[in-house]
């Protein structure tokens, strides 16, 4: 959904910080390798240790690396399949490190098993949707759904639930709760949009193999 609506918005903002950086002489992939970087050592440096605000201070400065490095591919007409590749590859990388971070604090000073383990499968079933969509389109298949929860909303409910839960340790109370619910909420998503999408490549391949097969599918 955000992928639909908002990306277009994002794309407007973020257009002449790309053409900034290309006029720099900035790369589309030093910008996904920095970008990665940068949500990694934000994830691993203070999710661990509970430091859920300047945690995702860091980790939102460099996570829109994934919409500049796209945009500034397209106005150089360089998109290229490395691009692609790389991008994916590392959204995956990005994506352990930061529900990673999370569990290791569940796992420590957090002190719950429980959480640890609805993080753990936020992070299983994320990298798990992200690949029914790589596997079912290598192939070929068109995998027609997006479903309810990809990586954006993903993203996006994980950290402004982190961030601001980030504020419990500057006397806000109450906020500390806000991140439990969203691990419970992303984990359920992802549990929905894995369905969605193995019920679509799974009715896409039925289709694919009647039509390749003719007659004897009628
Ligand atoms: C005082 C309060 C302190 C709190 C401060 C912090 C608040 C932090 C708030 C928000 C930060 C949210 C940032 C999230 C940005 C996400 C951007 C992003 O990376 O989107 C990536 C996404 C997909 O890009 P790709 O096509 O490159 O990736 C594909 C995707 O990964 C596929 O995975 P799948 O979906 O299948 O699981 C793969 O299959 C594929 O391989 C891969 O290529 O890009 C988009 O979707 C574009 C839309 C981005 C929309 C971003 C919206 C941000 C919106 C709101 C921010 C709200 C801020 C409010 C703060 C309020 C706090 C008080
Ligand atoms: N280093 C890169 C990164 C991306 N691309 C191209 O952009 C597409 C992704 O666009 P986003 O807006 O989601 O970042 C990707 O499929 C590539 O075509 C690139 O060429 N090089
Ligand atoms: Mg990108
Ligand atoms: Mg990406």
């Amino acid at each position: 959904m955000l992928n639909k609506y908002a990306r277009a918005f994002f794309t407007r903002v973020l257009t002449p910080f790309a053409a900034l950086l290309i006029r720099l002489g900035v790369s589309p992939d030093a910008v996904t390798l920095v970008g990665t970087g940068g949500v990694m050592a934000g994830a691993l440096a203070f999710y661990p240790r509970g430091e859920f605000f300047w945690g995702t201070i860091v980790i939102t400065l460099f996570v829109f690396s994934d919409l500049v490095d796209g945009n500034m591919a397209r106005q150089l007409g360089r998109s290229s399949r490395w691009g692609a590749f790389l991008d994916s590859t590392l959204d995956r990388v990005a994506d352990a490190a930061i529900f990673g971070g999370l569990a290791l604090w569940y796992a420590g000073g957090g002190n719950s098993q429980v959480l640890c383990a609805v993080t753990i499968f936020c992070l299983a079933s994320g990298q798990v949707v992200s690949y029914t969509k790589a596997r079912g389109e290598s192939i070929g298949l068109p995998v027609n759904v997006n479903g309810l929860v990809e990586r954006a909303e993903r993203l996006v409910i994980s950290l402004v639930a982190c961030g601001l839960s980030g504020l419990h340790a500057f006397g806000v109370p109450g906020v500390q709760h806000l991140l439990p619910i969203a691990l419970w909420a992303v984990a359920a998503g992802s549990l929905v949009t894995l369905i969605q999408r193995v019920v679509t490549v799974r009715r896409e391949a039925a289709e694919a193999e009647a039509a390749a097969g003719g007659g004897d599918a009628g």
